[in-house]
């Protein structure tokens, strides 16, 4: 009888040498395994989303797929530089070809090649919102809106309708009447408002965030053979936080997947936390109905949280009804204490109460980067924020101004972004205003004679600025200064090519900012030490329009975690709004300010709107997974700071939604002996 031989195919053994087994569990290893097909893969929080992605694009580059081939998209920067490094840890493969971002810079990266098509020039600037708000301010005041009598929405308000309108494509009357019915006498104004921002976007070459979203999407739209492409060369689209993508996106990536491509979108239906900024969560629940015959994969494993926390969390969670059943479980074993359930006084005992538990925390072992205190809103931090600093422990909050969005870094990116993009009328004004005795309307008499000079529709740069500009009219005491600025703006486009973004910095900050700096703040040498910074990060780049991109999706608004987290080495404790700790854990978590009105939050409260409390229940949960492995939710008994006098606070709705049993309260004294024997 012939001998049983088994043949053990060569293709088992990957390039990469990964075990794919034994790296993942087994719902992560069908997820990364599927064929090519549309799958949606439901990983719970915890459950390792980060982890699933990167192999899954391993898996692919392992499988002769072509880096090339890959579209990774990311809601934040970071998480994307992040996935991609790990890649290239775990592939000897090249993945330079791989296309990983945000949607806004993957949408900037498509617009740059085709942005022609759509009225624009390649060299278009990206506006950010004090940008907008520019535009929007100079729109109003020419339309000559008469907003003494009744109260205009402000810049900062459109923009938002603005930009509600582009990402969930709800007409404005609809936005107005549903959510600002306050303006709706103003509607029409509006409207021309509207229509002369799209305008003055168009005649300045500069777009918005939205834009990079919507006009990649129409120019799918209109322009097939743009499309296929775009659908020739991504065979493999793989989507992260896909609970979070609005409208626009979900519209960018179906166009993308077409008919044939192979599309993974990895999300948790429980964290989805951002319709308030037109995340559509219908996508994700639709997500079978959208692509019929798509896989679904659910990974329920957490590997971050004790099992006590895990509980409390799935119980927490259980009160929404619009939602993927899922059962997360712990791989962690119990540890004995349940989390902390702790009411105080008021909100400086509260803070008294965080600060001491972190110390003592840290005497146990939990070193302080391990450590988060979170709130619903930032100003719930501030008398933390006063107790920690007066017991001298070092805390990052994520709030803030980011490094690209403070004034100096703007200053010196406008006079690059207008030799780039010589219809920048805000970058001009900026540059121009920066020159003592410079005022707006000196500044805007300069800009019509820069128009009128007809160089600003030409696609060359001029030979020399300092030709053009110094026959401009000048007053004296601009002069000399205005001199100074000519003789810059030559050095950054020697012979009229642009020169190196480190180059240009170099000169801005040599010729003219630096006397502008110690002129205007007393923090000027570590303004100077940012710009130098800056300078070579610019090292990175060659092209000076690939640098200005990546500045302005920098200082994106796209959920990405602001100011300094607390790098590794760095003994802080952070400080965060619970939006922005998204993605993020930490072995002791303190969730403070649990009080009805505050969280969740008295708006929603008031709006009495199903959708909106389960919305801000996800938010609940999204905190409470945060923690590995202690837990404390605090909320102050008494609010004496309220307008109206000292309240009696009500605890979060949220508490009644788990049994009791699940946590432990805790009875806090006072050992101060002048106090009452109760607490307060
Ligand atoms: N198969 C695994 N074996 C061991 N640890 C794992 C595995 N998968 C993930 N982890 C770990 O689990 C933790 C959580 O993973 P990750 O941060 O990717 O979760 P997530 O799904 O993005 O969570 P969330 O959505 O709550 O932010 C990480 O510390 C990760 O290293």
């Amino acid at each position: 009888m012939a001998r049983q031989y088994t043949l053990h195919r060569s293709s088992q053994v990957h390039a990469s040498g990964i075990d794919y087994k034994t790296a993942l569990n087994e719902e992560q290893y069908a997820a990364v395994s599927s064929p090519p097909g549309r799958a949606l893969v439901i990983a719970g929080a915890g459950s390792g989303k980060t982890r699933t992605l990167t192999y899954r694009v391993a898996w692919l580059l392992d499988h002769q797929v072509d880096a090339r081939e890959i579209l990774l998209l990311t809601f934040t920067n970071k998480a994307s530089r992040e996935m991609v490094e790990r890649v290239r840890e775990l592939v000897p493969h090249d993945t330079s070809a791989l296309w990983a971002g945000t949607f806004h810079s993957i949408g900037s990266r498509i617009l740059r090649r085709h942005a022609e098509d759509l009225g624009f020039t390649k060299s278009y600037s990206i506006l950010d919102r004090d940008d907008q708000k520019s535009i929007l301010n100079s729109v109003i005041a020419s339309l000559d809106i008469d907003t003494k009598q009744r109260r205009f929405p402000k810049a900062d308000v459109l923009a938002s309708i603005f930009s509600l309108m582009e990402n969930t494509g709800v007409a404005l009357t609809e936005i107005i009447a549903s959510r600002y019915d306050q303006f709706y006498d103003w509607l029409e104004k509006i409207e021309e408002v509207r229509l002369g921002y799209i305008a003055k976007k168009l005649a300045t070459n500069s777009m918005d965030f939205d834009d990079l979203l919507v006009l990649t999407v129409r120019l799918f739209e209109q322009q097939p053979d743009v499309l296929q492409l775009y659908q020739g060369r991504f065979k493999h689209v793989l989507v992260d936080e896909y609970q979070d993508t609005n409208s626009v996106q979900g519209r960018m990536i179906d166009l993308l997947a077409g008919e044939r491509n192979s599309l993974m979108a990895v999300g948790d239906d429980a964290q989805s936390i951002y319709s308030w900024r037109g995340a559509d969560m219908s996508l994700i629940l639709g997500f079978p109905l959208r692509y019929p015959g798509s896989k679904v994969h659910i990974i329920e494993t957490n590997y971050r949280s004790v099992p006590e926390i895990l509980d409390l969390s799935n119980a927490a969670i259980s009160a929404n009804r619009g939602r993927f059943e899922k059962d997360l479980r712990s791989s962690r074993e119990a540890q004995g204490t349940l989390p902390a359930l702790v009411a105080l006084p008021d909100p400086s005992t509260q803070a008294a109460f965080v600060a001491q538990r972190i110390l003592e925390l840290r005497d146990e072992g939990i070193p302080l980067e391990e450590m988060a205190v979170l709130y619903r809103a930032h100003f719930q931090s501030l008398e933390i924020q006063m107790e920690l600093t007066v017991r001298g422990i070092p805390f990052a909050i994520t709030s803030g101004l980011r490094f690209f969005e403070q004034a100096h870094i703007k200053d010196v990116s406008a006079f690059m972004r207008f030799v780039v993009n010589r219809r920048d009328e805000i970058s001009f004004l900026r540059m121009v205003g920066l020159l003592p005795g410079c005022g707006p309307g000196t500044a805007a008499k300069l800009w019509a004679e820069w128009l009128k000079s007809g160089w600003s529709e030409r696609v060359e740069v001029p030979p020399k600025w300092s030709d053009l500009f110094l026959k401009f009219k000048i007053p004296k005491k601009t002069a000399k200064h205005w001199e100074q600025l000519c003789y810059t703006l030559d050095e950054l486009t020697p012979d009229g090519a642009l020169a190196h973004p480190s180059q240009m910095i170099f000169s801005i900050l040599e010729g003219v900012y630096a006397d502008y700096l110690t002129a205007s703040f007393d923090n000027a040498e570590s303004r100077r030490a940012d710009i130098e910074q800056l300078s070579q990060y610019g090292g990175n780049f060659d092209d000076v329009l690939e640098f200005l991109a990546q500045l302005s999706l920098m200082s994106s608004t796209d959920g990405e975690p602001s100011g300094e987290r607390a790098a590794k080495d760095d003994e802080k404790v952070t400080l965060s709004s619970i939006h922005q700790a998204k993605g993020l854990e930490w072995k002791a978590v303190f969730l403070i300010w649990l009080v009805n009105g505050q969280f969740p939050n008295g708006r929603i409260l008031e709006a009495d709107d199903a959708d909106m409390l389960e919305e801000e229940r996800r938010l609940f949960y999204v905190a409470l997974t945060r923690a590995k492995d202690e837990l404390y939710l605090t909320y102050p008994m008494m609010n004496p700071k309220s307008y109206t006098g000292d309240i009696i606070c009500r605890p979060s709705q949220f508490l009644e939604d788990f049994p009791a049993e699940m946590v432990e309260e805790w009875n806090v004294g006072n050992d101060d002996p002048w106090a009452d024997d109760e607490p307060f």
